[in-house]
């Protein structure tokens, strides 16, 4: 299958000032993937999505999106959904009001009650917006982001606020929407998130993308954690582990499976309970860790 590259960064930089908040960035999405732009606070990750939106021009680099530079709105807006960190909805509107707008200013055609119902907004759909919860806006951004299932959509930061089934439920429309073909980027601080759903990552800091991979490839590089601990009268584990406190410990592998049968035939042997037996992959949580301690590139 030949792979068409959706967007297109290349050597992105944002500057406010004499602040410079994205540092040479570049990365392509392809068509069908769901790509996260990860990063701390402050990283750079919304002004980067900001110049992809069409809303803030470049101040060095380029952009493409579906081949033309996004601030060429009419010809990207019925293509692409967004769903801004902070929505801007008339207060005076009404839920269903503020969905058939976007449809109209995006060009895009689809039913109210459809989107409306994948956000479980479908009571609300008289109700002001000035009347809504954060969480209801929250999801109406959403809805008016995938209204008409456009190609591209692109989400910062879509469950922030979200109590869990919320989430869930956001997550599903998710995943409907990329196995109908829809491209999606987003930013989470979610980092579980992203490593459930995410076909690749990139992280940034400080507005340098410092790792871009698939989970597997970002998280290859730390060990895996197995944590337990013994009554005092226990004999020593087998493996080389000294306990982290008192009777716990904490091995770090880069087998897990391995390791983790060792310790468990050992116990069975020995007749050991090991108590509060917990064995973790590495997770992105920890690639983000890592990356905060290295010192930053030249
Ligand atoms: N309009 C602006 N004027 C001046 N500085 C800005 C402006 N917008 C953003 N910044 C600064 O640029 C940096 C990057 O901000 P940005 O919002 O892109 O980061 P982010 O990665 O999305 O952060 P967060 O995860 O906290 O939302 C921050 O230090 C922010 O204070």
């Amino acid at each position: 299958m030949t792979s068409e590259t959706i967007i297109d960064v290349d050597t992105l930089n944002v500057t406010y000032g004499d602040f410079h908040a994205v540092k040479d960035l570049s990365f392509q999405v392809e068509r069908g993937e769901l790509y996260a732009l990860l990063g701390t606070n402050g990283a750079g990750k919304t002004s980067a999505l900001e110049v992809i939106e069409g809303h803030r021009k470049a101040s060095s680099g380029a952009v493409r999106v579906f081949g033309t530079n996004p601030t060429n709105r009419r010809a990207v807006r019925p293509r692409m959904g967004i769903m801004l960190q902070d929505s801007g909805f008339s207060p005076d509107l009404t839920v269903s009001e503020s969905v058939r707008l976007i449809g109209h200013l995006t060009e895009r055609t689809d039913t109210v009650d459809r989107v409306l119902g994948l956000v479980d907004l479908t009571s609300k759909t008289d109700t002001r917006v000035s009347s809504l919860s954060g969480g209801e806006k929250r999801r109406l951004d959403f809805a008016t982001a995938v209204y008409g299932r456009p190609e591209l959509i692109v989400l910062d930061e879509p469950t922030t606020g979200l109590d869990i089934q919320s989430r869930d439920a956001l997550w599903d429309a998710v995943e409907q929407l990329r196995e109908d073909g829809s491209t999606i980027v987003l930013t989470t601080h979610y980092l579980e998130e992203a490593q459930q759903h995410a076909d690749r990552v990139g992280l940034m800091h400080r507005g340098l993308l410092r790792r871009q991979g698939t989970v597997p490839e970002l998280t290859r590089a730390l060990p895996a954690t197995i944590q337990f601990s013994l009554a005092p009268n226990a004999p020593a584990p087998p493996m080389h582990s000294a306990p982290v406190s008192d009777r716990s410990y904490l091995i770090e592998t880069f087998h897990l499976q391995a390791d983790l049968k060792q310790l468990l035939d050992w116990a069975d042997v020995q007749a050991v309970d090991l108590r509060e037996l917990s064995a973790a992959p590495t997770r992105l949580d920890d690639v983000f860790r890592a990356m905060d301690t290295e010192p930053a590139p030249a």
